[in-house]
């Protein structure tokens, strides 16, 4: 089925590595770009602080030439009275350029949220376990905060490094050489200072969100760990990741910081050179005494932005590699196309030679699989271990997607229907039931609005509504994210009521009798037995005999191939027949 290989290699291709494609980040540009106005108008009340720093420079060199040689008070106190006045609305109008900036960051953040967050997710399906990191998240949200540093006010500020030289020149020529040549040492000290920490921050980074999400898994098996004494190798492997993680990140701090010292003193230094200069073209009567001041304090405002740059370099190289990794996760995981909304499924279930292959491998897992069930049918899928049967649960569900043939769900593709809409009616109780950090009622009700009544309907058609009772706190007893004060079997059946809640016309239950006794078992048939009279189509994964024999159909799964599928009594008397005569055999 040379089909199979094909979509494989195109998953693998187009969906996990587009990273080869050359990093254009369209969504992510786009959505700067429509925020573009708010930088416009943070760009223009800079200007205004630009200019208007201005004034302390113009008040000292009136104050020298002009107060001191006339001795006039008036002119002083006047000269005072307007710095006043202008520095209070340079204050003023630094305070709205950072409100500006805020606004911009939260409107981004509102923008992208949902997006990123959709990303996220599905990211973590396509990837088939590798993406499973919320960084992204963080990345948005780091991404925000830089918009509304400080860092980013110096590149509203560096633009007028011109301007200001332009003034030294007017003044001295030589005052504007020093300036340029300063502001080019400057450039050079940050460009080293990219140069020598970028690469070093990028892998630190991504090496410690490695080192955090393997922390996290390490946690979520404390138990494992800890009755198996493997505590100490878990810390040793840990310990050698964050070693180097250390050692990446102080390399680049300290190359950061010397380059940062490096360019502090420079900058003072030629502040206090040209000082010199001035007084050397004072005594030759070329400049005024306060010109002299007055190129120091221009020199000093021309060169500030650039240091400022050198400074928040780390940052915005961090910021940088944040809007990269962003970038690629949306253009990897394009949005989810708008699907026709369709009316409600009843729960036809047709299956035309289904081949899967899991996200991120290029194995083909399952072949060739067709069948049809009717609304309020039950199929039994049994097999061996790794023949197959989860992966053809989730291609069902439509979480991982079909790499040849189609699962339909009342005729429509599976993968063409509105999770959104869709959600709401497939039931799905996986294999490693993952119960969330909340209340019963809300694991129950998917984290949606709250209806006790469909509640407990749920729990009563699952059979757990006396279980839930004799819990402490009953229907808002808290769990958490491993399944708390729950045994095994008790989180197996509120996985159950959170799976038929809303009534679902799909429901695929993943092995649903693995922690229960035989109880238990007995009562999961009676469950099936009422879900199934409500028209639910179920499927159910199962090795046990007492489940399959209160299915209709029976699929049988050898090696990701099916190997018979037909009405119960037929397929469960054959594979009797078989191990029978496997026995005979034997003997
Ligand atoms: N995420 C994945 N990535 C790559 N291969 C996978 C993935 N999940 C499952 N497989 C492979 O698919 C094959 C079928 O696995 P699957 O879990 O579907 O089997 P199963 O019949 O449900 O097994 P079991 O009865 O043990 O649960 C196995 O060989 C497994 O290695």
């Amino acid at each position: 089925m040379p089909n199979i290989m094909e979509f494989a290699h195109q998953t693998n291709n187009e969906i996990m590595n587009n990273s080869n494609q050359s990093p254009r980040y369209t969504e992510l540009f786009d959505a700067l770009k429509s925020i573009r106005h708010y930088f416009i108008y943070a760009g223009v009340f800079s200007a205004a602080v630009n200019v208007l720093m201005l004034t302390p420079i113009i008040y000292m060199l009136q104050v020298y030439d002009r107060v001191i040689s006339s001795g006039s008070l008036s002119t002083l106190s006047m000269l005072t009275l307007l710095l006043t006045f202008l520095m209070l609305a340079m204050g003023g109008f630094e305070w709205v350029r950072s409100m500006i900036l805020i606004a911009a960051s939260n409107r981004i953040e509102h923008q992208l949220r949902r997006r990123v967050f959709d990303a996220t997710f599905k990211n973590a399906l396509v990837t088939g376990g590798s993406g499973n990191t919320s960084q992204p998240l963080n990345d948005l949200s780091s991404l925000r905060q830089f918009l509304t540093g400080n860092g980013l006010f110096a590149f509203f500020d560096a633009p007028w490094f011109p301007i200001y030289v332009a003034i030294m020149f007017i003044f001295h020529p030589l005052f504007g050489w020093v300036a340029i040549l300063a502001g080019i040492v400057m450039v050079i000290l940050a460009w080293a200072n990219e140069a020598v920490t970028t690469k070093r921050l990028k892998d630190a980074n991504s090496k410690a969100n490695m080192v955090s999400s393997q922390v996290n898994g390490s946690l979520r098996n404390a138990e494992v760990i800890a009755a198996m004494g493997m505590t100490e190798d878990i810390r040793q492997r840990q310990q050698t990741q964050a070693n180097e993680v250390l050692m990446l990140q102080t390399d680049a701090s300290r190359s950061a910081g010397a380059l940062t010292s490096i360019s502090k003193t420079f900058r003072m230094l030629v502040q206090s050179l040209i000082l010199g200069l001035g007084a050397l073209l004072a005594l030759r009567q070329e400049i005024s005494p306060g010109m002299m001041i007055a190129g120091s304090l221009l020199l000093g405002r021309a060169l500030a932005p650039i240091d400022m740059l050198v400074g928040t370099w780390k940052g915005f190289s961090v910021a940088r590699a944040q809007y990269e990794r962003l970038g690629q996760l949306l253009q990897n995981i394009p949005p989810e196309q708008e699907h026709m909304s369709l009316p409600a499924p009843v729960g036809e279930l047709t299956l035309e030679q289904v081949a899967v292959v899991p996200p991120g491998s290029r194995t083909p897992v399952v072949r060739g699989v067709t069948l049809a069930m009717s609304p309020g049918e039950a199929l039994g899928i049994v097999g061996p271990s790794a023949s197959g049967k989860s992966s053809l649960a989730r291609a069902i569900l439509g979480i991982w997607p079909t790499a040849g043939g189609h699962v339909r769900l009342d005729g429509a593709d599976i993968g063409n229907w509105d999770r959104g809409q869709l959600g709401p009616y497939l039931g799905y109780l996986p294999q490693d039931i993952e119960l969330f950090d909340g209340t019963i009622s809300e694991n129950i009700c998917r984290f949606g609005e709250e209806d006790p009544e469909k509640i407990v309907v749920a729990a009563k058609l699952a059979g757990v509504h006396d279980l839930i009772l004799r819990l402490p706190d009953g229907y808002d007893t808290k769990i958490g994210a491993t399944g708390g004060a729950l045994s095994g079997g008790q989180r197996q059946r509120i996985g159950l009521a959170r799976a038929v809640y809303g009534n679902p016309r799909l429901l695929v239950l993943d092995e649903p009798n693995s922690n229960l006794d035989d109880q238990g078992e007995k009562e999961l048939v009676a469950a099936i037995q009422r879900i199934k009279s409500q028209g639910c189509t179920i499927v159910v994964i199962s090795h046990r005999t007492m489940v399959l024999h209160s299915m209709d159909k029976i699929l049988v799964m050898k090696e990701g191939a099916p190997v018979s599928f037909g009405p119960k009594d037929q397929v469960l008397a054959s594979l009797l027949g078989q191990s029978e005569n496997r026995r005979a055999g034997n003997a």
